[in-house]
């Protein structure tokens, strides 16, 4: 056992404020993020007991689940209109900065919190949406928590949470050319399943990922709770100093100069053990696509969905495969779309979209296949017009919309008609997810675009070379 901490203890350990044997600990919270859903209640629940926001100034709102991404000013569902109205209402009267649907801010609130540099290496993160383990790729450390919690940290700014068990998985190798972030974290679930990160936090380590980009960071860790873990994060190196460099509500000068030693004092020590270690080979990752009900039920696009017979969980596979209006054995590339989602926490980053765009561009989406890229935030969606992206998406027959969660959940006027299929850059293929009867495969950004194309599943490397095409 090496006497390193890793930097998952480092956190804690300086943000413990109160701790008592057998009870979870108190820790201080730097950084609150709020979006429409969560948060009403938590609010009322001041108001009631007559209480403030303790830290207004650690606590940023956005809206995101609910905004229109086709027209601003047409909101359609009377519930999507009372929770954005109530949070505007709310963050006036707590004064709490809020990017409202009009605001050139606004984004989904996993794609804007790094955006605007208000989540740095070091900070204990929360709110109140299981993806906030997005933000971990900055080396924070960072929880989705439930609506009565959203109301404890805004009153304390400190949450109860006992110690997590620490679990490092290691990405041994490099990825091969083709084969991405999305695809790579697909492949960790597949393999060890919904639940093997329980109890844990994990740290993603080894080759693959200290190649990865920001923003593929923040798609391995954005998937993290997909894997039943509690966060997932990245130790800071100086991929993440220099993506934070220059950011809004990042220190500058002097004072970025000292930000960065302490970040980069954070990473793991080489000596650091961990409760648990798992291991996956990155050479041996291929695009993945899901052909079930939830993000396990993944497989490389070169497979077939599986067989009854193959399998233990049988019922399981049965009522997925049925739901998902497929057969068993059957080979992904002859499962058919007609619709296809760029968008979500999980892949709306401009490198998302750039990646996605150099794909289509001088192709059409294929008749019959309504396809839609929705920027993650309205700042990306105005840097992708500046490379003229939205033309190419748009040439090919593409919606190009404005930034929201869209078509990731039900929760607006997005939806995905029931039976209908979808190829989704989202991070959640459960039954009705993107509409009441709808079927979602999720894959990434490149593996959408040919999709979208195509029609149907294919390996993008095969699309790329032309072998196919
Ligand atoms: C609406 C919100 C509470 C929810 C979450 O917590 O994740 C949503 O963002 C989701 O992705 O399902
Ligand atoms: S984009 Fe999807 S997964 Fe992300 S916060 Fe919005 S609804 Fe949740």
């Amino acid at each position: 056992m090496g006497k390193g901490k890793t930097v998952i203890e480092k956190i804690w350990e300086t943000h413990v404020v109160h701790s008592e044997p057998e009870k979870p600990d108190l820790i201080y919270i730097d950084q609150h993020l709020v979006h429409e859903v969560t948060s009403p209640q938590a609010f009322e629940g001041l108001r009631l007991n007559n209480r403030k926001v303790r830290r207004p100034d650690l606590t940023y709102a956005t809206m995101d689940h609910n905004v229109p991404t086709a027209n601003r000013e047409v909101i359609k569902d009377e519930i999507s209109r009372t929770q954005m109205e109530t949070l505007r209402r709310n963050c006036e009267e707590f004064g709490i900065e809020l990017a409202d649907m009009h605001h050139p801010d606004q984004g989904i609130v996993h794609v804007i919190g790094p955006q605007l540099g208000l989540t740095q290496p070091g900070r204990t993160i929360v709110c109140g949406d299981s993806h906030t383990s997005t933000h971990g790729a900055f080396g924070a450390l960072a929880f989705g928590i439930g609506t009565s919690e959203v109301e404890h940290v805004l009153a304390t700014q400190t949450l109860m949470q006992s110690r997590p068990k620490t679990m490092n998985v290691k990405v041994n190798g490099d990825l091969p050319a083709g084969v991405t972030a999305k695809d790579l974290i697909l492949a960790i679930i597949a393999k060890f399943g919904v639940k093997f990160g329980t109890g844990h936090v994990i740290e993603y380590t080894g080759e693959a990922i200290r190649s990865l980009s920001m923003e593929g960071r923040m798609t391995v860790c954005n998937m993290s709770i997909e894997g039943g873990a509690r966060a997932g994060l990245i130790s800071p190196d100086e991929t993440t100093v220099e993506f934070l460099r220059g950011r809004e509500y990042v220190p500058e000068g002097e004072a970025f100069e000292q930000k960065t030693k302490e970040w980069l004092s954070l990473a793991s020590d080489r000596d650091a053990s961990y409760d648990m270690t798992l291991e996956i080979d990155a050479q041996e990752v291929e695009p993945q696509v899901s052909w079930g009900t939830n993000p396990s039920m993944v497989v490389p696009v070169s497979g077939h969905t599986p067989s009854i017979d193959d399998v233990e969980n049988k019922d399981e596979v049965r009522r997925a495969l049925e739901y998902m209006g497929l057969q068993e054995n059957q080979p992904i590339t002859s499962i058919e779309v007609d619709h296809v989602f760029i968008g979500s926490c999980t892949n709306s980053r401009l490198p998302d979209l750039v990646n996605a765009a150099n794909i289509v561009k001088g192709h059409k989406v294929k008749q019959g296949v309504r396809a839609i890229v929705v920027p993650g935030s309205f700042s990306v969606k105005l840097q992708a017009e500046e490379l003229g992206i939205d033309q190419v998406f748009k040439d090919a027959g593409f919606e190009w919309r404005e930034s929201g969660c869209s078509m990731c959940l039900a929760m607006n006027d997005d939806v995905v008609p029931a039976g209908g299929r979808c190829a989704s850059t989202s991070n959640r293929n459960f039954e009705g997810r993107q509409g009441s009867g709808a079927r979602t495969h999720l894959v990434s950004p490149e593996m959408a675009a040919v999709a979208a194309i195509e029609g149907n599943f294919m390996d993008v490397r095969k699309f790329q070379t032309g072998v196919l095409s």
